[in-house]
């Protein structure tokens, strides 16, 4: 059976004054992708656990959080204690990699772990086994609305690849630039979660942006079957 293509609408194009109506326009998602960024592992500061408890009562839908933090091994405890259904931390900001993924699998969270898109695929070797979930990042993390970087797409094949060599399936997430134009191709080399900020919250009509991306993802992940 064909797996699903799952679709995180980021919360960091939404419109932060009316947060709550916004998150009800994307009640359709697989997941909220919630974007902390600190100032330092990234050139922009975003939101913290506080915002990130406020979005846990006001949704049922899961949240993604995606910490691009400098300290994760310090700060990951902070968004398990507000609630996060998976936590995504950066290899790049730690040299404790399987420390926090087990700290999070203890705590009932789902593990990922994210690259950049300068970080090349061997250094998921060690840990690749271990989590549910990789996130290539397909922009330089920092900003919503950039453009995707095209090489992300051999890239992504690449994961997929050393997963297979593994033995194992994690859901492999792409994060910056994608939309329906471009879903299809990125889920055919291996991807099945996609994240979309400005190509779900620039949108008047959010549920049929996200059906939008969905079906062209699933598109893609057919030709790879
Ligand atoms: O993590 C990040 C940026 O660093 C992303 O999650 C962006 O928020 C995605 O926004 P779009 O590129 O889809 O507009
Ligand atoms: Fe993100």
């Amino acid at each position: 059976m064909l797996e699903d293509v799952l679709v995180a609408p980021s919360v960091l194009s939404a419109d932060f004054a009316r947060l709550g109506e916004d998150l009800k326009s994307i009640e359709t998602a697989d997941y909220v992708h919630f974007d902390v960024m600190d100032g330092h592992f990234v050139p922009n500061l975003t939101f913290g656990p506080d915002v990130l408890r406020a979005i846990k009562a006001t949704t049922d839908v899961p949240v993604d959080a995606h910490l691009m933090i400098s300290n994760p091994d310090e700060m990951t405890r902070l968004y398990v204690e507000a609630g996060a259904d998976m936590v995504s931390f950066h290899l790049e900001a730690t040299n404790h990699a399987h420390r926090i993924v087990s700290y999070l699998r203890e705590s009932g969270v789902r593990p990922a772990v994210a690259i950049n898109p300068a970080t090349p695929v061997c250094m998921l070797d060690s840990i690749i086994e271990d989590v549910d979930m990789v996130l290539v990042m397909t922009v330089n993390p920092g900003f919503g609305g950039q453009k995707f970087i095209p090489s992300s797409v051999a890239k992504v094949a690449k994961v997929r690849a050393l997963a297979k060599e593994h033995g194992v399936s994690p859901m492999i997430e792409v994060d910056g630039g994608v939309s329906e134009q471009n879903a299809g191709q990125i889920c055919a080399a291996g991807a099945n979660v996609i994240v979309a900020g400005s190509a779900v919250f620039k949108k008047d009509d959010r549920g049929a942006a996200i059906r939008a991306i969905k079906d062209a993802g699933q598109l893609g992940l057919a030709k790879r079957a």
